[in-house]
């Protein structure tokens, strides 16, 4: 059994996800309504920020997904008394934090990327902190530089003499003035998480400023913190001494609402997604209305269908927010394989993220990816060096077959694919989709999916 086999396996165990394979019997439009929870983007890392406060947090609408699981895991270990106390509420004390059980911690490597977001609250908590290998989709290099040269800035000391990083902070953290060459989602973070409680300003410039991150500041402010969003993606964050408890409701799960917005489109449904905002989502409903799908915005949810008339190509660009994102693309992509004529997505933030196409390719798409990317008429994001390009010419009827899912994203995209494919298709590996999608079978049920699964012993 490979590592990302066994990581899949134990992701699926730890959500009570009994079977490991779905088989579809695909050609049946998705119908019915679902509701969407907080983001695994922001649920994980509120649940980080409550290490950080001195009375208890009280986190709201946190979904039941595998990489949350891994974050409580690692909580606990840390001392943090976790208690669900109604279905998706979560009450966090952190007030016996006392030391960092490092060969614990090691047993999480490899499941998630959060465990790298523990380092500030546990420096300022513990004096030290460990970071195991980190997990998280394969789709790409992912380095950490950022995140460790910012702990630097604030005066950590990095060892990577381990397996996995130690770092200690023997003159305590101080505010520092950091540059992003590229607006991280998780480093900035990283700097938020360790700026609040470092002595006096940090001014970090080039941040990222998705949603998810504008939810993680609010938390933080409920709980003390001083920060301030300036104009041109510039954060200040005020050090202070202390922070309490905080009471939030997690900013719902826009990745998975664009998900089953896709699905809809991919098996001509129409699927009510509730607890979907119009906001987060500004970015994807145009590109949606391009591609010729219809979505009616409700208080309550959004209602994602095909309007019956042809989809139409789009040219996409992935980009951090208020851009496309990446998180995006692979749902979309099965859509698009049905559009009349040639799009193209251009993927600017990982340098491998296109390979899951290769089984749709064997399902019937026409799609071809261009390792270097591809140069386009207008640009609105510029040129990246590791930026890759897919040109899907369509339409072309999918075929069922036999896929294995690769990463969270792509593993959806193959379920969409074996949804809308005629015949009997089968998607093993599906442990990985629930580090991200919760009750994933009760919802295809919900829309009507005709499919069986079965567990399956390794
Ligand atoms: C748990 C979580 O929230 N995951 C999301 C987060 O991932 P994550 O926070 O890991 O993604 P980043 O925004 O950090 O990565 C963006 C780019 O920056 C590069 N980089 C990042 C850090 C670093 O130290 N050095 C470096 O070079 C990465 O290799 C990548 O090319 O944002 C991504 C971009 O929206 C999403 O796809 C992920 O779903
Ligand atoms: C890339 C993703 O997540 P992570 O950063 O957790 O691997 C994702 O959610 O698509």
């Amino acid at each position: 059994m490979n590592s990302l086999v066994k990581d899949a396996k134990k992701a699926g165990e730890r959500v009570g996800l009994i079977s490991d394979t779905i088989t579809i019997h695909g050609g049946k439009p998705l119908q019915g309504r679902i509701r969407v929870r907080g983001a695994k983007n922001l649920a994980t890392k509120a649940m980080v920020a409550a290490l950080l406060g001195s009375s208890t947090s009280t986190l709201r609408d946190v979904p039941n997904i595998s990489d949350v699981k891994v974050v409580r895991d690692l909580l606990e270990v840390h001392g943090v008394i976790v208690t669900e106390t109604a279905p998706g509420v979560l009450e966090m004390d952190p007030r016996n934090v006392l030391q960092a059980h490092f060969a614990e911690i090691d047993a999480h490597a490899g499941s998630s990327r959060i465990p790298i977001l523990f380092c500030g609250p546990l420096l300022h908590k513990l004096g030290e902190a460990f970071i195991p290998d980190l997990g998280g989709c394969r789709i790409g290099n992912r380095p950490i530089n950022f995140h460790l040269d910012a702990l630097r800035a604030f005066g950590a000391v990095v060892d990577k003499s381990y397996e996995g990083i130690h770092l200690t902070a023997p003159d305590g953290l101080k505010g520092a003035n950091i540059e992003f060459p590229y607006p991280s989602v998780g480093a900035t973070e990283q700097v938020l998480l360790t700026a609040v409680l470092a002595k006096g300003t940090t001014e970090l410039k080039n941040a990222a400023i998705e949603p998810e991150i504008m939810d993680l500041i609010a938390i933080l402010q409920k709980m003390g913190a001083i920060i301030s969003v300036e104009p041109n993606r510039v954060i200040l964050i005020e050090g202070v001494e202390e922070l309490g408890g905080y009471l939030h409701t997690a900013l719902f799960d826009r990745n998975e609402a664009a998900s089953w917005a896709s699905a809809a489109l991919a098996t001509r449904g129409d699927i009510f997604v509730e607890g979907a905002h119009q906001i987060e989502l500004m970015t994807f409903l145009n590109v949606f209305r391009k591609a010729g799908g219809a979505f009616d915005i409700e208080d309550d949810g959004i209602r994602f269908y095909h309007p019956g008339t042809p989809l139409k190509p789009v040219n996409v660009e992935t980009d951090v927010h208020p851009g496309f994102m990446t998180d995006w693309q692979q749902p979309l992509i099965v859509a698009l394989t049905q559009a009349e004529g040639r799009s193209v997505v251009h993927e600017t933030v990982y340098e491998n993220r296109l390979g899951f196409t290769k089984a749709l390719v064997e399902m019937g798409a026409d799609i071809v990816v261009h390792e270097h990317g591809l140069d386009g008429d207008y640009r609105r994001v510029p040129r990246r060096d590791l930026e890759q390009a897919a040109v899907i010419e369509g339409p072309t009827e999918l075929r069922a077959a036999d896929v294995h899912v690769p990463d969270l994203r792509g593993g959806f995209s193959y379920l969409i694919a074996a949804l809308a494919a005629e015949g009997t298709s089968t998607v093993s590996n599906m442990g990985i989709i629930s580090r991200g999608y919760e009750h994933i079978i009760d919802k295809l049920e919900q829309l009507g999916a005709d499919f069986t699964f079965e567990a399956q012993d390794r």
